[in-house]
């Protein structure tokens, strides 16, 4: 996958993919692919949306809002409208997830979803189970396709989480798993969207387009040859012949 430099718009929430892909620029027509980042208050979305879109570590935020960022990549030779929705940070309560309707929306409205937690808070790696849970049942069932992300990797001193732990939640919820520095390392954090990115162009191929390619790999039986099948006739009829005369 290749970042289409200079092509980032930033919007509030959509309300239609189509629209959002034509703000930048030319980006009508092409395949969208939408990802929200997800997570509880502080575990580094921002900071990680923006290292992948920008390869730059910037250390302080506003208190998110949701942003919408709009970017062209290049994914196995075509070039896709790639949307990435970063969203508030989620709260953890007593009683459990407390999801507001501007995030439950995002959510619908992604084919996929990084679900970011933070090493050093351990609460943080607490939700994703039952945040993975509220996003398949908010996508009745489709399996949608997730990466988790394990960030902050460069704060081992203070870590709340072991490390085999992350592994551990993804595989169990049928995940790809990356654990990253948003801070110190951009390589990580742009294989992860990859994959996911990949995941959902894959997902979204139509049937009849992987029909198309593989009925062209197929080789088809020749036509028959007419001068053969001329040649043919004209001796089963001679032969017919002569056995009529010889009688
Ligand atoms: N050391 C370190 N700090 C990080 C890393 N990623 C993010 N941070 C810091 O963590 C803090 C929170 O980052 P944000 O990107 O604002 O986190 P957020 O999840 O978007 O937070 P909300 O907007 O509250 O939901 C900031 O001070 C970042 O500089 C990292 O990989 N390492």
């Amino acid at each position: 996958m290749r970042l289409i430099q200079n092509m980032c718009t930033i919007a509030e929430y959509p309300t239609s993919g189509s629209a959002a892909a034509d703000c930048c620029g030319g980006a009508a027509g092409r395949r969208l692919v939408k990802i929200a980042v997800v997570g509880a208050s502080g575990v580094g979305k921002t900071a990680l949306v923006v290292r992948f879109l920008t390869k730059r570590f910037i250390g302080d935020y506003e208190r998110n809002a949701g942003n919408l960022y709009t970017r062209q990549v290049q994914m196995e030779g075509e070039t896709l409208a790639l949307q990435v929705q970063d969203t508030p940070g989620i709260q953890v309560h007593e009683n459990g997830l407390s999801c507001s309707e501007q995030l439950n929306r995002c959510i619908r409205w992604a084919d996929a979803v990084v679900m970011v937690f933070s090493i050093t808070d351990h609460k943080s790696y607490e939700l994703i189970g039952q945040l993975h849970q509220h996003v398949q049942q908010l996508h009745l069932g489709a399996r949608l396709p997730v990466v988790v992300v394990a960030n902050k990797a460069d704060l081992l001193h203070i870590k709340q989480v072991d490390p085999q732990l992350g592994p551990q939640l993804a595989s169990a919820l049928g995940c790809s798993f990356y654990e990253v520095s948003v801070s110190e390392n951009y390589n990580d954090v742009y294989h992860a969207f990859h994959v996911l990115c990949k995941e959902v162009s894959h997902k979204q191929q139509p049937s009849g387009t992987l029909e198309k390619r593989r009925s062209s790999l197929i080789p088809r039986p020749k036509s028959p040859n007419m001068q053969d099948l001329k040649r043919r006739f004209k001796q089963a009829l001679s032969a017919k012949v002569r056995t009529v005369t010889s009688v």
